[in-house]
């Protein structure tokens, strides 16, 4: 048995059914993030996963013990939420030292456990502030500190990096991942962002309408998307997807390898854009952006839209009569359900 493992989980609110069977092996130590579009479950699994909400049906252990209908605070899970929830009239270390209080740790033992983890976080010298007083990645840095000194079995992060500025977001990102690195904790990680579920996570978790569509490492996801939904959700900008014989020349190119009625897959860096004719299919450019290390190149091809992306700068506007070549060893495969088939 799994660490972490999720048989058959479901939940509804009355009528409304939003986790429809979820079975997920987490091992110990991973670090799993939950990605999928807005309204698809993920907060809501985790809140199971926490006992913040009653699961419907379905069995939840850990490490080895039913804990489906334990109450939240005898799990032995800690979860970090995008809100911080710290006690504003309170320092820092108190914050940090609430639950061992709670729990009735001796004196020394806290001060131990506290210092330790500011040392780990970074956050030795604003012990003695209150959040008020503390930017909004300090903040973020106390709530996962008061997380790491109960030594939990599992951390549960939802979404806890929104509420900060892109540049802060990075910073802070970087750090849990040393921290898991250092703890080598079990987490689940609930996020939007694409970045943080390719860099932090060892598995991602796809959900989609209550469901998971797929689970594995952020490259097995990328390389090998079980389905159009998979392709065209991890990676930015999305997935090229084209019918089979909306484009001749590419139709021609793939020959025989895609189901008549599929579609043909291709990342942004699958496609080359040559200036003026070329071996390829023919298009026109609609739109540049430059972003600095790299470029997407928007075209038209034969009524498709289409987004390139190439490392080098170009020369190339939009009107510009281009070709578009496909890289035959990056494509993928779907056929009409948008189930991936063999390339
Ligand atoms: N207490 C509740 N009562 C009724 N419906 C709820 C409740 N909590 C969540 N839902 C519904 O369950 C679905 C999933 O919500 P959830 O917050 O888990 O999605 P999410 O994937 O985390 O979305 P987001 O990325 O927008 O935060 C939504 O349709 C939501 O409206």
């Amino acid at each position: 048995m799994a660490y972490l493992q999720l048989d058959n989980i479901k939940k509804s609110f009355g009528d409304t059914h939003v986790i429809k069977g979820v079975d997920l092996q987490i091992d110990k130590g991973e670090f799993v993030v939950f990605v999928g579009p807005s309204g698809c479950g993920k907060s809501t699994l985790l809140r199971l996963i926490a006992g913040l909400e009653p699961i419907t049906s379905g069995t939840l252990s850990l490490d080895g013990r039913d804990i489906t209908r334990t109450p939240s605070g005898k799990r032995d899970l800690a979860m970090v939420f995008q809100s911080y929830a710290l006690y504003p009239h309170m320092s820092v270390f108190d914050n940090m030292s609430f639950a061992l209080k709670l729990a009735k740790v001796s004196k020394d033992v806290i001060k131990t456990k506290v210092d330790h983890a500011a040392k780990t976080l970074n956050l030795t010298q604003y012990l003695h502030r209150t959040p008020k007083e503390l930017s909004g990645g300090q903040r973020q840095r106390v709530a996962i500190g008061r997380a790491i000194v109960r030594a939990p079995k599992v951390f549960l992060f939802d979404e806890p990096l929104s509420n900060l500025d892109a540049a802060l977001r990075g910073n802070t990102r970087v750090e849990i991942s040393k921290l898991h690195r250092a703890l080598g904790a079990t987490s689940i990680y609930v996020t939007h962002d694409q970045v943080e579920a390719m860099t932090l996570a060892d598995r991602v978790v796809v959900l989609r309408d209550g469901l998971i569509e797929q689970v594995g490492t952020p490259m097995e996801l990328y390389d090998r998307p079980a389905n159009q939904f998979v392709a065209q959700f991890i990676g930015m900008p999305s997935m090229n997807m084209v019918q089979a014989r909306a484009i001749p020349s590419f139709a021609a190119q793939v020959n025989g390898r895609l189901p008549t009625d599929g579609f043909l897959g291709v990342r942004p860096e699958g496609l080359r854009v040559h200036p003026g004719a070329a071996p390829g299919a023919p298009a026109r450019v609609e739109l540049v952006e430059a972003l600095g290390a790299d470029t997407l190149i928007h075209v038209d091809v034969a009524g498709v839209p289409l987004i390139a992306r190439q490392n080098e700068r170009t020369p190339l506007h939009p009107g510009d009569a281009v070709t578009v070549e496909l890289d035959p060893s990056v494509l993928h495969f779907f056929n009409r359900e948008g189930r991936a088939v063999a390339a």
